[in-house]
């Protein structure tokens, strides 16, 4: 079976509290863009084997998520047979694209087609809440407002079908554990839902994510990336998630031809 998982973007996110388990609780709202990576799993004939093309994947084969969401399903199914995982790596990593999020989410949901584990999504997105925060809203898959650490969601509608996205991700790769260390949780001082129902041209001079601060401090060069977007015509730039990547949201097919530095990654979706 194959898959094209995508990438999200984050609409605003704040942290809003420290939990007594380290992690922090959160509102943001998800939401899907096609830039995606390719995964097949096909049934092996032997052991199972994990296989990568396209971007070097830091860290050991063993630690992908990938294969983590098999383990995790395999200790309730012992009778999934043993796979042949491919994995084809488009979006770049440590960009709070939530690339591996999306990983272990497809795996759970192919092996739960393939293998007619009859998993209903609650079930799923209890299993993706193990693997990591990301996860659950891949489950879903579209525009939610996400509380808790990321896995109590509710519809969000929210439709950005006629604007265009500019994805920048300078190189940077940003540790997630590190990002939330720099933060102190506070209480917003606007309603994230209110913001997101205005249209995007108001977003501009409300709509924050807490990480942008500290994340900047860090990697000066990312405010540069988003005063260009804003240059060039944006509605609305931010970072995703705790970064690094940059995206920016444009009126449909005005993307700008903008020549960034060479070692910068560029995806357009118009
Ligand atoms: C920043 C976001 O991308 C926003 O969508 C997510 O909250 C991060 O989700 P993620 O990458 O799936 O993160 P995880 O793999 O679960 O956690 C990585 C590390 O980030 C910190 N972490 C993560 C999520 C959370 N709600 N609170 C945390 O404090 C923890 O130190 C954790 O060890
Ligand atoms: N299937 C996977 N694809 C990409 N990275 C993975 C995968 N499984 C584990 N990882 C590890 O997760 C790290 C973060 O990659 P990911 O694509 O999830 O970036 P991210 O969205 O910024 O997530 P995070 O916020 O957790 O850093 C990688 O550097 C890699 O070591």
């Amino acid at each position: 079976m194959l898959t094209f998982p995508n990438c999200k973007i984050n609409l605003g996110l704040h942290v809003v509290g420290k939990r007594a388990d380290g992690f922090h609780e959160l509102e943001t709202v998800f939401y899907p863009l096609p830039l995606k990576d390719g995964l097949e799993v096909v049934t092996a004939s032997g052991a199972t084997t994990f296989t990568t093309s396209g971007l070097p994947i830091p860290g050991h084969a063993a630690d992908n998520l990938i294969l983590k969401a098999y383990q995790l399903l395999q200790k309730d199914f012992p009778q999934l047979p043993a796979v042949q995982v491919h994995l084809h790596k488009h979006i770049p990593m440590g960009a709070g694209l939530g690339g591996g999020s999306s990983n272990a989410a497809f795996m759970l949901q192919i092996l739960n087609k393939k293998y007619r584990l009859q998993l209903n999504d609650a079930t799923l997105i209890a299993y993706a809440a193990q693997l990591g925060s990301d996860c659950p809203f891949f489950i879903r898959n579209q525009p939610v407002y996400a509380t808790g650490r990321g896995e109590i969601m509710e519809d969000f509608a929210l439709r950005l079908d006629g604007y265009a996205f500019l994805l920048i991700y300078p190189g940077i790769h940003v540790n997630t554990g590190w990002a939330f260390s720099q933060l102190q949780p506070q209480i917003p001082a606007y309603s994230l839902k209110a913001v997101l129902q205005q249209p995007v041209q108001h977003w501009k001079s409300t709509l924050t994510n807490d990480f942008e601060i500290p994340v900047t401090k860090a990697h000066p060069g990312l405010a540069a990336i988003k005063a260009t977007l804003y240059q060039h015509g944006a509605l609305y730039a931010t970072m995703s998630g705790s970064g690094s990547a940059i995206v920016g949201i444009f009126e449909k097919n005005t993307l700008p031809d903008i020549k960034w530095e060479k070692e910068y990654q560029v995806f357009k979706i118009n």
